[in-house]
């Protein structure tokens, strides 16, 4: 029998589900690789406290990674929610001490519904230890926005110039999300030569809690799975997309993307792939 490709997460846990951890060991399943993961912090608001972030010790991510990693190994290793420098280190080191081929940093820093993921006084330590360490980032516009200090993006010129800049933190790729552009949703990956847009189509949602882990997630599974990290791109959007096309809510608050919708409807969309400059 062969194995299924190994993948760890480090991230936050998300109560709802929807992000988070919860979000990437969902589609780690419905990719077919073996999902384990760290838990940086726990999210869910307290009613009495009304503190919504509860840090894990630095000790107990360093046990859980140790753990994963003598009792399974790893083919690819995502980042999301590290909430604090000393949390950011201390990952940079464990990746460092890793062999792990693919590393994918989703630069969390605030959810969808406001909830601060990433202290202000971690930028730095996220630019410096850990972005040099990635295969590939994945920020979404406000991620780029504060790790090229404050400079607006607006338009896919914009983006593109965002990712020829960001390339310089020395990731080996780069890959700007325009989700939150007018139009079309459309990312630009850069390499340091090369730079390809991803084209969906938008769909016509709020339903799309969770849609930035389930990407960072998919692409790692890909990446695993040894598959080159433009076609990673590609099939991961194309899983993102269609998840966003069958979200759904069960409350009055903004609902999860479907992960199991690629599965249950088969209606993976095509992605348009587009080499420029
Ligand atoms: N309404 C939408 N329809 C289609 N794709 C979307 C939509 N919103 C976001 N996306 C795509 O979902 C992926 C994850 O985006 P996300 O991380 O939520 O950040 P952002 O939406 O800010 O780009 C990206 O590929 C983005 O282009
Ligand atoms: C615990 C936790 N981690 C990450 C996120 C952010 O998720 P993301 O996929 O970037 O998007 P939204 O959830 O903000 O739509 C989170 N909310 N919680």
């Amino acid at each position: 029998m062969e194995y299924p490709a190994r993948v760890i997460t480090i991230a936050g846990s998300a109560a709802g589900g929807s992000a988070g951890i919860q979000a990437d060991l969902k589609t780690f399943q419905e990719l077919d690789v073996y999902g384990m993961s760290v838990v940086t912090a726990i999210v869910g608001r307290h009613p009495k406290t009304n503190k919504n972030v509860h840090p894990q010790t630095i000790e107990a991510i360093e046990a859980q990674f140790e753990t994963a990693m003598k009792q399974v190994g790893m083919d690819a290793l995502k980042t999301g929610m590290l909430f604090s420098k000393e949390v950011i280190e201390v990952v940079a080191g464990l990746i460092k001490e890793s062999t792990i081929e693919s590393v994918v940093i989703d630069p969390v820093m605030v959810g969808k519904m406001d909830s601060k993921l990433l202290k202000e006084d971690a930028i730095e330590a996220m630019k410096k230890r850990l972005i040099p360490l990635a295969t590939i980032i994945t920020p979404n516009i406000p991620e780029a926005r504060f790790l090229l200090d404050d400079r607006p993006i607006t338009n896919v010129e914009e983006l593109k110039q965002a990712a020829i800049d960001l390339y310089e933190l020395g990731s080996k790729f780069v890959l700007v999300k325009g989700g939150r552009l007018e139009g079309p949703a459309i990312d630009v990956l850069y390499d340091g030569q090369n730079l390809t847009l991803f084209e969906a189509p938008r769909i016509d949602t709020v339903n799309t809690s969770g849609a930035g882990c389930t990407y960072s997630a998919a692409i790692a599974a890909y990446l695993a799975k040894g598959t080159t990290v433009e076609k990673a791109v590609e099939q991961a959007k194309q899983f993102v997309t269609t998840a966003i096309n069958h979200g759904f809510t069960y409350t009055e608050m903004v609902g999860p993307t479907y992960h199991a919708s690629q599965r249950k409807y088969g209606d993976a969309f095509q992605i348009k792939v587009e080499k420029t400059n």
